[in-house]
């Protein structure tokens, strides 16, 4: 549905580059990436907001690429909402139509519904002043879809919100994804939301993908030292590679195939880590004896760290299982981890 060919946009000190990317019909595609990264960009690129110095974006088979925005059949909604002050709600999301050319009797009919959908039949003679950040996404979202598009992109919807209005629309985007079948392709920050609502994930850096796959793929097999850092794991340690081993900070890991010799990088993320007082970890698990360094309590979790030799792991451990073991800092214990939760780059 959306394919970006070698998109490349030259912006005054920044550049998006050569990026290709193909999200399926219905599909919804999260565009992840540290601040600055280029994420925007190519939203807006997709969009029409942006000039697009090579490449090309088609939508639906269509070549967008010299397309003005009002000729896309593209809906975007921003996290800062944006909505006129003075016009009413019902006005606001009307507002579309007259851009697009589309104010017709069944485009306002569907605005009816999508009223009714987003749960604001109640607010739509208001002004937006005093809506709620919750109220103004959806009317956000009602303004966006309010021209029938084929698309729909998100740029960071949920991150102005406070904790429990971003619940709310986090499962309101989840259940419109799966009522309207268009295809969604969101910006975000936080894994966590990825996760939760998308198919696949692309995410970028410094105005390249690095990486695009399955949600499952990205956490589980992060193609690049940058993404299993992004991905949240934490333990990254240089290694040497020597044979069948990779060695470091005076630890060896066992690798499952030869990796030549040279220096690479082991990833793991710190709740597949386990520690026990004693070796009791069964085959497949790879065993350092260590030191608990430091433990911080963080709610019902407690962050962990083990030396291990010249390695500190940085681990998770539940709080039930640090006060019934009595775990204190200086206690000799065993960290252990399943071969296959580690990867070596
Ligand atoms: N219209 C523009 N003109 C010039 N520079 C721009 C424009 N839009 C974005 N940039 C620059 O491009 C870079 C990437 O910005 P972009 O907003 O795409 O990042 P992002 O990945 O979306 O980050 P964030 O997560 O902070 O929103 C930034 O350095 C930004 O200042």
């Amino acid at each position: 549905m959306i394919k970006l060919e070698n998109l490349s946009v030259k912006l005054p000190g920044f550049a998006v580059r050569n990026v290709n990317l193909q999200v399926a019909p219905g599909e919804f595609f999260a565009l992840l990436g540290p601040t600055g990264a280029g994420k925007t960009v190519v939203l807006e690129s997709i969009a029409g907001l942006l000039h697009i110095t090579a490449g090309k974006v088609r939508v639906a088979g269509r070549d967008m690429t010299r397309l003005p925005p009002e000729k896309r059949r593209i809906g975007i909604v921003y996290q800062d909402y944006a909505l006129f002050p003075h016009l009413t709600v019902m006005d606001n999301i009307c507002y579309g139509l007259r851009y697009f050319n589309q104010d017709t009797k069944a485009a306002r009919q569907r605005i009816g519904d999508l009223v009714d959908l987003l749960g604001i039949a109640g607010i739509v003679h208001r002004r937006p002043l005093h809506l709620s950040g919750g109220e103004k996404q959806r009317v956000c979202l009602a303004r966006a879809l309010s021209v029938n598009p084929e698309v729909l992109l998100l740029d960071e919807p949920l991150s102005a919100l406070d904790p429990n209005f971003r619940e709310d629309i986090r499962r309101l985007l989840k259940n419109l994804h799966g009522e309207l079948g268009i295809t969604f392709m969101m910006v975000t920050h936080d894994f966590n939301e990825a996760l939760y609502l998308a198919d696949r994930i692309g995410v970028m850096r410094q105005g390249r993908m690095e990486q695009i796959g399955t949600t499952e793929d990205v956490f589980l097999r992060p193609a690049t030292p940058f993404v299993a850092e992004f991905v949240g794991m934490k333990n990254i340690f240089e290694v040497a590679l020597s044979g069948q081993q990779a060695v470091f900070g005076g630890l060896n890991f066992p690798m499952a195939e030869p990796g030549g010799d040279k220096r690479g990088v082991l990833a793991i993320r710190p709740e597949d880590i386990v520690l026990q007082r004693e070796d009791g970890f069964e085959g497949g698990f790879v065993r350092y004896a260590g030191v608990i360094e430091q433990i911080v309590p963080a709610g019902l979790w407690h962050e962990v760290s083990v030396r291990c030799q010249q390695a500190l792991f940085k681990t998770v451990i539940d709080r039930k299982t640090v006060l019934s073991q009595g775990y204190g800092e200086g206690d000799a214990v065993f960290l252990g981890f399943d071969k296959d939760a580690a990867r070596v780059f």
